[in-house]
């Protein structure tokens, strides 16, 4: 863990007193901001390496970290596992007790790659890409479950891809654990700008259930797919907001709208949620249609798409087979899409302050596409590997228990590369799916909160 001691001048942002572990990096500028603090990319001035670094807002009572949180950090720097982000060092500035944490940095996230597809592409991400995008989630998620650790706030931009380099389309989960060491907003959510999003939350939370299990992440990963295919959320719901009951009626009124109605025979522990009962009024009164999934997500009843989404088992064992590289279909002559770098503001530094340097890309070796000439076609030698199915191993029984996302998905075999499997660090607690402050910087408004976000 770096020191705080603070020195005269250097590092990356404006300020004279700067803690000495600061000194490390260059700062290029701010890339985001979510619940806990804002998000920088930074350089590490030995290797120039990319590095994002999270600066946690100071706790409201101004206690600084708890050792809870350090304890709970500590145990993060020990995952470790392809799909899921690297946390490479920890920081605390005892002068304020700000803590830092830097991250190995990603290029793009799936919200980006969605919102590209959309709004500047107007064409489906490619089956190939969907596919080991979605099968490299499960893959860190297998993992992170192992290892008992729920997420609680998968959406897509927790979830990474890596641009240009040995790692090109690899996906890191990112974010998990954090909600366990910061259980609530700091603030108010109006006074910083960060939205709450509802609309990956798992209906038995939305109930108000609180034993919950790693299935909260696999519905989440269901509307993540779901996206991922049709390129808009699948669970769109109106979050009422100021109270903190977690019923949400429209939110579960769009659930069950596409899935028909909730009942203890097709879900057993459904009566003993709080809100099941409570609210019978919207849930039980309000005559659903069957389910209709399938046409939500324009996939036929028998497509192996669709039978993922309500089974997630088929689908990565059909070609095109998932691959490593999830932006580079394995089939010469696909065609390459140049997703644009994240855009970084570079005129806000670590204190806050601002200069008026514009945004910019992070690296000139990606190209900002603002139309489809952005495609181009796979050159043979591109073709990355696939991700073998075959003698994909099964997770060690001691790793099977409760929690384990390969029995509540009935993928048990999806462990491929004999992934090392370690139990340990526990992470439950509320969930938290809150959203960045918005930067304002002319997106226009079509309905899709989250397109607000970026600078
Ligand atoms: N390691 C990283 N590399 C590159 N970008 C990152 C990294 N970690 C986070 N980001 C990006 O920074 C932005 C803010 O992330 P952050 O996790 O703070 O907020 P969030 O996911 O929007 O909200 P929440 O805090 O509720 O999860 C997002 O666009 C995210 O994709």
């Amino acid at each position: 863990m770096g020191d705080g001691r603070a020195v005269a001048g250097g590092g990356g942002g404006g300020g004279s007193n700067r803690p000495a572990w600061l000194q490390q990096y260059d700062l290029v500028g701010k890339i985001g901001e979510g619940t806990y603090g804002l998000v920088f990319l930074a350089k590490t001035k030995l290797r120039k390496s990319c590095i994002a670094i999270k600066k946690f807002k100071q706790s409201k009572d101004g206690d600084g970290v708890s050792p809870t949180a350090i304890r709970e950090i500590m145990l993060l720097r020990e995952i470790s596992q392809e799909n899921v982000v690297k946390l490479v060092n920890v920081h605390i500035n005892h002068a304020d007790m700000s803590l830092y944490l830097a991250f190995d940095y990603a290029d793009h996230d799936l919200y980006e790659i969605i919102r590209y597809h959309r709004e500047k592409l107007n064409q489906p991400i490619n089956q190939y890409t969907v596919k080991s995008l979605l099968w490299q989630l499960l893959n860190g998620l297998n993992y992170l479950h192992s290892n008992w650790i729920i997420h609680r706030d998968l959406k897509p931009s927790n979830i990474l891809v890596m641009g240009e380099g040995e790692e090109q389309g690899v996906v890191k989960i990112a974010d998990f654990g954090l909600a366990r060491i910061y259980q609530a907003p700091l603030k108010p959510l109006s006074d910083n700008g960060v939205v709450v999003t509802i609309w990956y939350r798992a209906p038995e939370l939305l109930l108000g259930g609180k034993h919950y299990t790693s299935a909260v992440d696999m519905w989440a990963v269901g509307c993540i797919f779901a996206e991922l295919l049709t390129l808009k959320p699948l669970f769109q719901g109106a979050e009422v907001k100021g109270t903190p009951n977690p019923f949400q009626a429209d939110q579960l009124d769009k659930i069950f709208k596409v899935l028909g109605n909730p009942n203890p025979e097709k879900w057993p522990t459904l009566s003993y949620l709080p809100h099941y009962q409570s609210d019978q009024h919207h849930i039980q009164t309000v005559k659903y249609e069957s389910s209709c999934l399938h046409s939500y997500v324009h996939l036929a009843l028998k497509s192996p798409a669709y039978d993922l989404l309500s089974k997630m088992l088929e689908y990565f064992r059909i070609d095109p087979l998932p691959g490593r590289n999830a932006l580079v279909p394995i089939q010469p002559g696909e065609k390459i899409i140049n997703y644009p770098a994240r855009p970084v503001d570079t005129s806000t530094d670590f204190e806050g302050t601002t200069s008026i340097q514009p945004p910019q890309p992070v690296s000139a070796a990606v190209a900002i596409p603002g139309s489809v000439a952005a495609s181009s076609v796979v050159p043979p030698r591109a073709v990355p590997r696939p991700i073998s199915m075959i003698g994909m191993q099964r997770m060690p029984p001691a790793s099977m228990a409760a929690f384990n996302i390969a029995s509540q998905a009935g993928i048990g075999g999806l462990n491929p590369g004999g992934i090392p499997i370690q139990r340990g660090a526990a992470a439950q607690g509320h969930p938290q799916q809150l959203r960045r402050k918005d930067p304002g910087m002319g997106m226009q408004n079509t309905g899709y909160p989250q397109q607000k976000r970026r600078f």
